[in-house]
């Protein structure tokens, strides 16, 4: 096992704690999503695995070295580790390719050369390799970062949040090209996300926090099928919630089921359409069953009365 973290527990101040009890682990080679709704402690607990707060108890290894925290290191951070959190701390005086060659050793410049090559590919920088960071934009800045983070191949690479500054095509681009690259050279990553829909086909396990616990620890597609709860479920994108009595109405076995688990049928409940909006891939429609209104998608925009059957 790469990362091993037993038993934590963590708090910015005495007497309030963040986490209690957060198990997990990290296999070599594996990329893992950590997701919460916001304030949950992605970056924090990111932050702690990297060394740089102590934590109040518990225990984190790598591989099979211990790890203390703040105190166990001269210089901030964990050797076999790199952290690229939402400010990026590059060097203002060195250009794009001095700040991802930075960490590289000097002993085969040719080789160095090589690499920050192969790294500004990877991030889709090769156009500003001679630029001061100054001069480039806040997703720019971050991709500098994160090409200088894979520079010294961490045994972990943590990611906060890695896409937030970019645009729809550039988030797929980078994505691709980074879980590729980490996928060839077996890095593990660990990545935070607002929008685990964004990096779903890459992730191999995703973590969840709720209220300072870890709740789900799944691969994709068992998360998908068998959300822990409906604040899972609403991590993974647009969600119908519903009360227990709802439930019998409807007759389901949860309280919250996706849009596309709504299907048309001949013989279903009776739904009015309230609203049928275009929505790119499908159309997105507003329904009442029962006087209770859920969401659905549909091939083809909807009006008047249909029925429908919830294959949850
Ligand atoms: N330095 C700090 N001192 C005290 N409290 C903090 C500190 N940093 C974060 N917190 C609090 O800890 C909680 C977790 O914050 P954190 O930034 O780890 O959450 P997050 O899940 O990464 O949020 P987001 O998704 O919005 O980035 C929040 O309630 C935040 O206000």
């Amino acid at each position: 096992m790469l990362l091993n973290v037993r038993n934590l527990y963590f708090g910015y101040k005495p007497g309030t704690l963040l986490f209690r009890n957060i198990n997990l682990s990290v296999e070599k080679g594996k990329i893992i999503a950590l997701a919460g709704e916001s304030g949950c402690g992605k970056s924090t607990l990111l932050n702690i695995i990297y060394g740089l707060f102590d934590w109040q108890s518990g225990e984190i290894y790598l591989e099979d070295e211990r790890l203390f925290g703040p105190k166990g290191n001269i210089v901030p951070g964990e050797l076999g580790m790199k952290l690229v959190s939402q400010n990026y701390d590059l060097m203002p005086y060195l250009t794009v390719s001095e700040n991802i060659g930075k960490f590289i050793s000097n002993t085969n410049l040719s080789e160095k050369k090589q690499k920050i090559q192969e790294l500004l590919q990877v991030v889709g920088l090769e156009d500003y390799a001679h630029v001061l960071p100054k001069n480039l934009s806040g997703g720019q800045q971050q991709r500098v970062a994160i090409a200088r983070a894979l520079s010294v191949m961490p045994k972990l690479l943590l990611l906060d949040e890695p896409f937030s500054n970019l645009d729809y095509s550039r988030k797929m681009e980078l994505r691709e090209r980074l879980f590729n690259y980490a996928k060839e050279h077996e890095l593990s990553v660990m990545i935070s996300t607002h929008e685990i829909q964004e990096i779903l086909p890459w992730t191999d396990q995703i973590i969840v926090l709720q209220e300072g616990r870890l709740i789900q620890n799944d691969n994709a597609e068992e998360t998908f099928r068998n959300p822990y709860n409906a604040y899972v479920a609403k991590l993974l994108g647009e969600v119908n919630t519903i009360s227990e009595e709802e439930k019998s109405v409807l007759n389901v076995s949860k309280n919250y089921f996706f849009p596309h688990q709504i299907k048309i049928t001949e013989n279903g409940l009776d739904a009015q359409i309230v609203e049928s909006r275009f929505a790119g891939n499908h159309y997105w429609n507003k329904i009442l069953v029962h006087n209770i209104p859920l969401v659905m998608y549909s091939e083809n925009k909807l009006e008047g009365n249909i029925k429908v059957e919830i294959k949850d």
